[in-house]
């Protein structure tokens, strides 16, 4: 008797300890989820519990097909993709008929919270976020800068700035020297850190510019890690004496910008990056694309088989550089960005090499200053701030300027403003598509909604907008992150906190083979040096 007493006495104490195990456990687990995240207290319950949604009778569109289909979504994660779903009682239902459902926007090219000559971009992680979001954009992938040439502290600055985010965000590293520490810190972000990209400056001389030597260092460490190089592509020293002549020609204004930095030094830049890339046998990514020149070396290096992205961005694709010429300097001054907006011409080409396939993704290089933080400018054009806006207008512009006009069809527009950047950045199919599976992160556009951009309507905070009056057709009317409705009936409804931070796994598809091209490559070389003994 006494046996079974004790025995009794034992599984209750077993039970309620491990009750206790658990119940620690799950805490835990939930808290080191949100490791990046404000306080709990900011986020609103809907951020943990995401409503069980049916979106009903929609076009799906992705990337290799297109269908009028039913997304059924449960904890933030889409569980099927097919006709005549049925809606039970708890499930929230979404009328989808005669709108295109495709995959979130990811964004590869932002700035947010950057410190950058003498300022700081207007955006934080969460104004940005939030005015991405009310554009269809639902992910986007970050440039944390060194701090004070140290990769790890600058990365951690950057994560602690990201605490507010509202939407799942990545991050590349820009490299801006080259010493030990750099290639360790290099190592520990990849192994470590969720970055598999880093991004080399040719511009900005006496400050993020990196020599040759130094992105040629770069270009070897990313190899070995499995991380795609980047390039800002201008020939920084020739920019400088650009912009020297410009000023002894008296050209002081916004306009002196776009002299200093023809697109002959883009083209320039991007044959070196290039060929640096070729000659390390490593894949290349080159940022923000701008000019014809730049395009014709990318294109001849895929023809002859290497691999180089290409990224442009959605002003290079959408403006040509008239209204750097304004007489208003505060209307100029909005357009000055680095590589410059170019002649009317290059932005075409740039299209047109977007919808053949030539360009692979857009970008927005959204890095935002208000007219205050421009004015730093006025009389030295060499002083204002570089960067536009655009993280919240890619997603309508691009539907403008690309799908209305039939350079593109809907399938094109999710590849290059979602699926190539998953793929790319090694998030595929967790992100970019709309399959089972996959992250619920979706927008609902409605073909025939015409709007007009304002800087009094958008979200982001800064004061002007490059596309100011531009009135287009198509407008996504619903943005769904992670399973919860976000953006719907022109309002937001997003927390600091929410967002999530998405770790990038190296060697994505881009590395494929790379072993095999140097094998071959040094057994050529070996058969060579026998032939001659
Ligand atoms: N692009 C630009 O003008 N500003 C952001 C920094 C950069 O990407 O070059
Ligand atoms: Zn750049």
């Amino acid at each position: 008797m006494e046996g079974i007493v004790s025995f009794i006495r034992k599984a209750i104490f077993i039970g309620i300890a491990s009750s206790f195990f658990f119940f620690f456990f799950f805490c835990f687990a939930e808290s080191n989820d949100h490791i990046c995240s404000v306080t709990k207290d900011s986020c609103s319950l809907n951020d943990y519990v995401p409503a069980k949604l049916l979106i009903k009778g929609g076009i799906v569109v992705n990337a290799d097909r297109q269908e009028i289909a039913d997304v059924y979504i449960e904890d933030g994660i889409i569980k099927s993709v097919e006709r005549n779903i049925k809606a039970f009682d708890e499930i929230q239902v979404i009328d989808a008929s005669g709108y295109y459902v495709m995959p979130g926007g990811i964004d590869p090219h932002t700035h947010l919270a950057m410190p950058f000559m003498g300022q700081v971009t207007i955006d934080d992680f969460f104004s940005g976020q939030a005015a991405a979001l009310a554009g269809g954009t639902t992910m986007h992938i970050d440039f944390a800068l060194p701090s004070d040439g140290d990769l790890l502290e600058g990365y951690k600055l950057y994560r602690e700035k990201a605490s507010i985010a509202c939407m799942d965000y990545g991050f590349h590293m820009a490299v801006t020297k080259w010493n030990d520490k750099v290639s360790k810190d290099m190592e520990v972000l990849v192994k470590h850190e969720g970055i598999n990209s880093f991004k080399f400056f040719m511009a900005y001389k006496g400050s993020l510019m990196v020599t040759d030597e130094e992105l040629l260092q770069g270009l070897k460490k990313c190899k070995k890690l499995g991380a795609l190089a980047q390039v800002h592509a201008e020939n920084g020293d020739a920019v400088a004496e650009g912009q020297i002549q410009m000023i002894e020609l008296g050209i002081t204004g916004p306009e002196g910008h776009g002299f200093s930095r023809p697109p002959i030094l883009e083209g320039e830049a991007t044959s070196r990056a290039i060929r640096l890339a070729g000659f390390v046998n490593t894949p290349l990514y080159v940022v923000h694309v701008m000019s014809i020149e730049a395009l014709e070396e990318i294109i001849r290096a895929r023809q002859s088989g290497q691999r180089v992205i290409g990224e442009p961005v959605i002003s290079g694709l959408a403006l040509d550089d008239s209204l750097l010429f304004d007489p208003d300097f505060d209307v100029a001054a909005k357009y000055v960005m680095s590589p410059p907006i170019r002649p009317a011409g290059h932005n075409i080409a740039l299209q047109n090499a977007l919808s053949s396939g030539l360009l692979q993704l857009v970008g927005t290089d959204h890095c935002a200053f208000n007219s205050t933080q421009k004015a730093a400018g006025k009389g030295d054009f060499r002083k204002i701030p570089n960067g536009v806006n655009g993280i919240e207008e890619r997603m309508h512009i691009l539907w403008n300027i690309m799908v209305n006009t039939g350079k593109m069809t809907p399938m094109g527009y999710v590849r290059v403003t979602s699926t190539a950047c998953a793929q790319i950045f090694n998030i595929y199919p967790r992100k970019g598509a709309i399959i089972a599976g996959a992250d619920a992160d979706i927008i609902l556009l409605n073909p025939n909604t015409t709007f007009t951009i304002s800087s009094k309507t958008h979200h982001s905070r800064i004061d002007t907008n490059i596309y100011e009056g531009w009135t287009l057709r198509g407008k996504i009317e619903t943005t769904i992150s992670r399973g919860r409705i976000v953006w719907e009936n022109g309002k937001l409804n997003v927390s600091p906190g929410s967002g999530r931070f998405i770790p990038l796994p190296p060697y994505s598809y881009l590395f494929n083979g790379i072993d095999k091209i140097d094998s071959d490559y040094l057994a050529s070389i070996r058969a060579s040096k026998q032939q001659k003994k």
